[in-house]
């Protein structure tokens, strides 16, 4: 069953074009990344799936209901951001109190598990905890709540290593048992692909991807080595990053469309081919030029 179904979704902020035609649809209880550089529109998508927004044009329903406006969704349905605003009088705990009035499915017990975890303090007010901290305790709503419909917009921003980490694994440990749908927007891929079971690439306002996590492991392949051995065996093929290494060998991205006795042939003939990791196919594939900021220094 779909939770989520966008038909040729545009936003646009006066003459600008923030998301251009995107259909998509992610089904009920699974994780999704949305993906996408600095402005690609991934903020604008979420706000307008969790209805804050409303499409210029195109449709979008969420839990089979324009989100825009509705209490079905706003009632099912939790969004979680840096900027969320919260009380000034009251305290987290009073906070968590209050949230727990307001979420059916809350956990108070997960709430306080975690909130003793990273060390919150109860009586401290929302507006004089550090960034880390702030998202930290918005994190701690986002999960205790188990909304059928959880959305974090780059949940760990300000957040230490360990605390992300420790994030992440409480994420992906209440899921289990307790699915719901999840999506997970985040510059970091590298730190969520464990955890994702989708990725939506967003690029200028464009669904660029929209693939399971496996299926991006498997798009492309990096093949390095001498540089005439390496344009041999890519020879037609698109080139999705390359570069130079040293004086006379290169490293190129391609879709993986090799077949097997090509590898071999490959490998005899010193070429290297090696898997390349999700982030950094998602950060070839957004790259305005093939060589990346090599590029800028290359210009003759
Ligand atoms: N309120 C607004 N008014 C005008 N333009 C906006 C507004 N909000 C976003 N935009 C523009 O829409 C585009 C998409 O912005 P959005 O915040 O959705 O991107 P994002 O992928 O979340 O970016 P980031 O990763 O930097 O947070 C950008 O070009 C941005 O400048």
């Amino acid at each position: 069953m779909n939770v989520i179904q966008c038909n040729m979704l545009t936003k646009n902020y006066g003459k600008g074009v923030a998301l251009k035609n995107l259909t998509f649809t992610i089904e009920k209880n699974k994780i999704t990344g949305i993906i996408g550089r600095n402005g690609a529109g991934k903020t604008t998508l979420l706000k307008t799936l969790a209805g804050f927004l409303k499409p210029s044009s195109g449709e979008v329903n969420v839990f089979s209901e324009d989100p825009f406006n509705s209490l079905k969704v706003s009632q099912n349905m939790i969004f979680i951001e840096d900027q969320m605003t919260l009380p000034q009088s009251l305290t987290l705990m009073d906070i968590l109190h209050s949230a727990s009035q307001f979420y059916e499915n809350w956990d108070m017990e997960l709430a306080q598990g975690l909130f003793e975890y990273f060390s919150l303090n109860p009586d401290q007010f929302h507006q004089s905890l550090s960034k880390g901290m702030r998202s930290t305790f918005h994190s701690i709503i986002g999960l205790a709540s188990r909304c059928p419909l959880t959305i974090f917009d780059e949940p760990t921003t300000g957040m230490d290593t360990s605390v992300r980490k420790d994030f992440y694994r409480a994420l992906l440990k209440d899921y289990l048992a307790y699915p719901r749908t999840i999506l997970l927007s985040s510059h970091h891929l590298n730190e969520i692909e464990e955890i994702i079971e989708e990725v939506l690439l967003i690029k200028d306002g464009e669904k660029y991807l929209h693939l399971s996590i496996e299926e991006l492991k498997e798009l492309a392949v990096g093949v390095s080595g001498r540089k005439a051995a390496v344009d041999n065996l890519t020879y037609g093929k698109e080139i999705i990053y390359q570069k130079t290494v040293g004086t006379d060998s290169a490293y190129v991205v391609v879709y993986n469309s090799f077949s097997h006795e090509d590898l071999q042939k490959a490998r005899l003939n010193g070429v290297d081919i090696s898997h390349v990791a999700p982030e950094d196919v998602c950060v070839y594939l957004t790259n305005k030029t093939k060589g990346g900021i090599d590029d800028v220094f290359n210009r003759s």
